[in-house]
């Protein structure tokens, strides 16, 4: 199987452009959800992953694998480098362009193994939009912000409504994730976002 790919976005797309009250560049993200397996803070085996607002149609995300991310010994596993693109993926469209939306579909590209003990910065970038659907794109440079591409990722995100989270979800959990929300903002001097942007 080659290695080269279909074209990216794969429909025809207008640009991706960040909601007025997006982040602005250097913006510190903050946790979305302290339960969240990919930045949470009260999961304690998860990825703890950390985010910043870059230039552009960006977010910069990093986080440390550690033991508790192996698959083959000191190795971190490809399942969990999956999680991390779709938390960074996820955060650059949900604080860019301030949508619900969730993740249609995700693909990856392992090109190095990461071992334990690495720390892995990923570059995720809105590629366009077209209608409901976010096409969204990252590389992830093992140790250094330009070191070298270990895991690249593709993904669709698709625009839902609230309702889809109240339905599917946990209500109550859903309530702690608005407040985690509206602290991030207050931290940031920002206001709350609108319920329909
Ligand atoms: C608000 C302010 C935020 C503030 C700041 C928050 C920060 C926030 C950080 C979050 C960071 C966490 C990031 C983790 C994000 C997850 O991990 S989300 C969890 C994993 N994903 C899921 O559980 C989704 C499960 N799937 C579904 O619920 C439904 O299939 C979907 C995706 C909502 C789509 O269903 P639907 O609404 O009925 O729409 P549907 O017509 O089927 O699809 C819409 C379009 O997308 C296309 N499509 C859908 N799926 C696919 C696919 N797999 N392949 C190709 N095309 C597809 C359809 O063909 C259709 O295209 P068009 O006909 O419009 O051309």
């Amino acid at each position: 199987m080659s290695r080269v790919s279909q074209p990216w976005p794969p429909v025809p797309v207008e640009p991706a452009v960040p909601h007025p009250k997006a982040p602005s560049p250097g913006t510190e993200l903050g946790v979305h959800f302290a339960e969240c397996f990919g930045c949470g803070d009260e999961a304690d085996a998860g990825l703890h992953l950390r985010s910043t607002v870059g230039e552009g149609q960006v977010v910069h995300s990093r986080f440390t694998v550690t033991a508790a991310h192996q698959g083959a010994p000191g190795l971190a596993h490809g399942g969990l480098l999956a999680c991390a693109f779709d938390e960074a993926l996820g955060s650059a469209v949900g604080n860019l362009m301030r949508r619900p939306a969730v993740t249609g579909k995700l693909e990856t590209d392992f090109r190095r193994p990461v071992p334990v003990g690495s720390t892995l910065f990923i570059e995720a970038r809105l590629d366009g939009i077209a209608g409901r659907k976010i096409y969204v794109s990252a590389d992830g440079h093992l140790d250094a912000e330009d070191g070298p591409v270990a895991v690249s990722a593709r993904a669709l995100f698709v625009v839902v409504g609230f309702e889809h989270f109240s339905t599917h979800g946990d209500p109550q959990a859903l309530e702690k994730l608005a407040e985690q929300h509206k602290k991030n903002l207050q931290q940031r001097g920002e206001r709350d976002w609108e319920i329909n942007p």
